[in-house]
């Protein structure tokens, strides 16, 4: 294994796997902390782990025991990847882990980029953009679990760590790699650890990833990923092995615990055509819904592949939290959604379509699948996925990701159709 990756949670580790497969590496994605060592052929690793909203010391130790792994794997150099809006709070945990995983790895510094231009998320002057709205004014403020009320990268990130933040703006990034790589010293040298690096294209990432060669810990989205299988490449390590994706066509499920703008509007848009049944909180903190029903209308939908969601409006979340706690309100409809999922795994369901990278890490977790291969990309940023030694096809979507077709075009692309337009 070359690059070992620790993913904050299940989604955000399928958009790194997949950027890293573009990219021509061999790719497997754990579930959680590998109680193996890895198959010969990987060449990245990526641990999905749910740590983005644990406590900062939960997060930190989980992180540490993946570094641990990585490294018995031999990897060369360690990727951290965290959401490309930046999703955690003035207590972490993107500081906390960012900073242990570099002390542990003896780095003097490490990159900050969460940009992911093919998603809209650009990062200028320290500023992180969402299409052409700032962070804070594009609907991650109203996030049920960390929500985003600052853009500025550098006095968010400030807040949850000790270490000195530096700063690369794009006036240096434009310049290219070499440019890139004295700036990065330059801030070292000032004292910086964790230096944020401006990025608004593809370009600039490639570049940033061309200057972070020689770095032990690079973290951010999976944009600034997109460079670093050349260096790989470059130093003649890569096999340019590939996997072929097989496609399963059998039952289908979309669960939806994601309550993020884009999803809203592809629950809208699937609940038109194909049967849905919705979650409410009060149905959930009540105790009044029986896993053998919602599993009984999952099968009496078949052929069609019917959607189960939580999603909400901000409003209404707000109301629900405020009724029951946001903590243990999302902790009961992930383990609603994860008692679902092992509960659909019995009765043999083929197709799994999770939106929210908190609920998809409940989800994986109740499959119970160890170790996933990547396969053919679905929207920027979400590949279909099959579970190792199981007919099982998975498409684990971020809340903001995919187009507003995305469940059909998913379920089409599972089943070992294209992307372009198919229905399931
Ligand atoms: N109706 C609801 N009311 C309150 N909380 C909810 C509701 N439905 C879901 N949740 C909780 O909100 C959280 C949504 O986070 P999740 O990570 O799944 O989605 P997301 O933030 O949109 O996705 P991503 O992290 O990939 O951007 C989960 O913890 C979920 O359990
Ligand atoms: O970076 C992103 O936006 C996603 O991969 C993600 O982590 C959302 O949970």
């Amino acid at each position: 294994m070359l690059l070992g990756c620790i993913g904050d949670d299940f989604t955000g580790s399928s958009d790194l796997a997949n950027t890293l497969v573009k990219g021509g590496m061999t790719v497997t994605q754990y579930c959680g902390l590998p109680v193996a060592p890895a198959a010969p052929d990987v060449e990245a690793g990526v641990v999905a782990l749910k740590t983005r909203s644990l406590p900062a010391g939960e997060a930190v130790r989980q992180s540490l025991a993946a570094l641990d792994w990585l490294q018995a794997q031999g990897c060369r150099q360690i990727f951290f990847k965290y959401c490309s809006t930046f999703d955690s709070t003035p207590e972490g945990n993107i500081g906390p882990v960012a900073e242990a995983l570099m002390q542990k790895l003896g780095a003097g510094h490490a990159v900050v980029c969460p940009a992911f231009p093919a998603a809209g998320r650009s990062l200028y002057q320290g500023h992180l953009f969402v299409g052409d709205r700032l962070l804070n004014e594009s609907g991650m403020e109203a996030h049920p679990l960390t929500p985003m009320t600052d853009p500025d990268i550098r006095r968010w990130l400030r807040l949850q760590t000790r270490q000195a933040v530096g700063h690369v703006a794009h006036a240096d990034v434009m310049r290219g790699a070499e440019a890139i790589a004295e700036a990065l010293a330059r801030e070292a040298a000032r004292g910086a650890g964790l230096i944020v690096v401006d990025a608004v294209s593809d370009g600039d990432l490639h570049a940033i990833g061309t200057a972070s060669v020689d770095l032990p810990l690079v973290t951010g989205g999976s944009g600034v990923a997109l460079g670093l299988p050349e260096n790989f490449r470059r130093a003649g390590l890569l096999t340019g092995r590939s996997w072929s994706f097989e496609g399963v066509r059998g039952p289908g499920v979309v669960l939806s615990g994601s309550c993020s703008q884009a999803t809203r509007r592809q629950v809208e848009i699937y609940r038109r055509d194909y049967p849905a049944l919705e979650i409410t909180a009060d149905a959930v903190m009540e105790g009044r819904l029986r896993i053998g029903d919602i599993v009984a209308f999952v099968l009496s939908g078949q052929p069609q592949a019917p959607l189960v969601y939580s999603s909400a409006d901000p409003q209404t979340v707000r109301r629900a939290q405020e009724a029951y706690g946001a903590a243990a309100l999302a902790e009961a409809i992930e383990a609603l959604f994860a008692d679902l999922a092992a509960a659909l795994s019995a009765t043999g369901i083929q197709r799994l379509v999770s939106a929210g990278g908190e609920t998809s890490g409940a989800v994986v977790t109740g499959l119970g699948c160890s170790a996933l291969r990547i396969g053919p990309e679905i929207d920027p940023g979400v590949p279909a996925l099959r579970v190792e030694d199981a007919p099982l096809a998975l498409a684990l979507k971020s809340g903001n990701f995919g187009g507003d077709d995305f469940f059909a075009r998913a379920l089409a692309v599972l089943a070992g159709g294209t992307a372009a337009g198919e229905r399931a």
